[in-house]
């Protein structure tokens, strides 16, 4: 049997999503469809895969709760059919699918997720979100040493590293300026001890100037992409953190392999991800 889905092809700093549209909340996604649909060779290709479905529809009580201030709910899901609870570059396209059909015509507008209602503002022909509160995943840990974890990368000596949960987690660490960032190898996922429980999304940083860092990430479900919106937030909060900032409320500028993106550290612990959505692609794929 051989199954047709429309599908519209998207990215934000080539972080890249096939958008499955399910209007009426109908379709179901089970894991081996996503990966297929993710698959480079026998899919579309993808980092991950969003379902567009009304919050009312969803199957997660906690989601359609949302639906009083959300319409539509951004169900997403990493390349290896494993679901995530958040993704902030996700939230972009998402918002300029949303306006490209009309579902969305309002300058502002909120989105349920799995980590919560996100709201999303139009900026010109960018995307700004509120990825809503952040927290250090060990606090007293980075207080008190200014890191909560170890990681192994490319087989060399472990780096020290601080967690940063944003609905999904990730661990973050800082290259001395002795190793080159381009030069890591990434093609393996890095080792993280203790081991998170959820998994982790791994970001590597290194400082280019005042409020700028480059980035490349290493994502939970996925491997090596070329940007991760949430991943840049959490670089930026823990960047700021070791720089004894955490309290201001400075804009950051985030390089990665596939562009750039603005992370603002607003007030009540709330970060903002800024940066463009492209739509590139609409079709119908056949699956077996
Ligand atoms: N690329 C995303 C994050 C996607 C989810 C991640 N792989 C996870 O499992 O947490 C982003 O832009 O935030």
């Amino acid at each position: 049997m051989t199954r047709e889905i429309a599908f519209t092809k998207g990215h934000g700093t080539e972080n890249d999503f096939v958008l499955v549209p399910d209007l009426d909340g109908a379709r179901e996604l089970t894991p081996e469809t996503v990966a297929a649909l993710a698959d480079r060779r026998v899919g579309i290709g993808g980092d991950g895969v969003i379902r567009i479905v009304p919050a009312a529809s969803a199957i997660e009580a906690e989601v359609r709760d949302q639906a009083r201030s959300a319409r539509w709910f951004m169900d997403y899901r990493n390349a290896d059919g494993s679901f995530a609870e958040m993704c902030g570059n996700g939230t972009r396209v998402f918002a300029a699918y949303l306006r490209r059909e009309g579902l969305e015509t309002a300058d502002e507008f909120a989105i349920a997720t799995r980590a919560g209602v996100k709201t999303v503002r139009v900026e010109g022909e960018e995307f700004a979100v509120d990825l809503g509160p952040w927290r250090l995943t060990d606090p007293m840990a980075a207080e008190r040493d200014g890191f909560d974890a170890l990681v192994h990368v490319d087989d060399g000596d472990p780096f020290s590293a601080l967690s940063v949960d944003l609905g999904n987690p990730h661990t973050v660490l800082a290259l001395p300026e002795t190793v080159d960032l381009a030069a890591i190898d990434l093609t393996r996922a890095p080792v993280v001890r203790p081991t998170p429980a959820r998994g982790t999304n791994v970001e590597l940083v290194r400082p280019l100037g005042p409020d700028h860092i480059a980035m490349r990430v290493h994502e939970r479900g996925v491997g090596e992409t070329r940007s991760c919106g949430t991943g840049a937030a959490a670089a930026a909060i823990a960047t700021s953190f070791w720089a004894g900032q955490h309290l201001a409320t400075p804009t950051w500028t985030v390089d990665v392999p596939g562009g750039r993106l603005r992370v603002r550290l607003l007030p009540g612990q709330h970060v903002e991800l800024a940066g463009p959505a492209a739509l590139v692609a609409d079709g119908t794929v056949t699956l077996p």
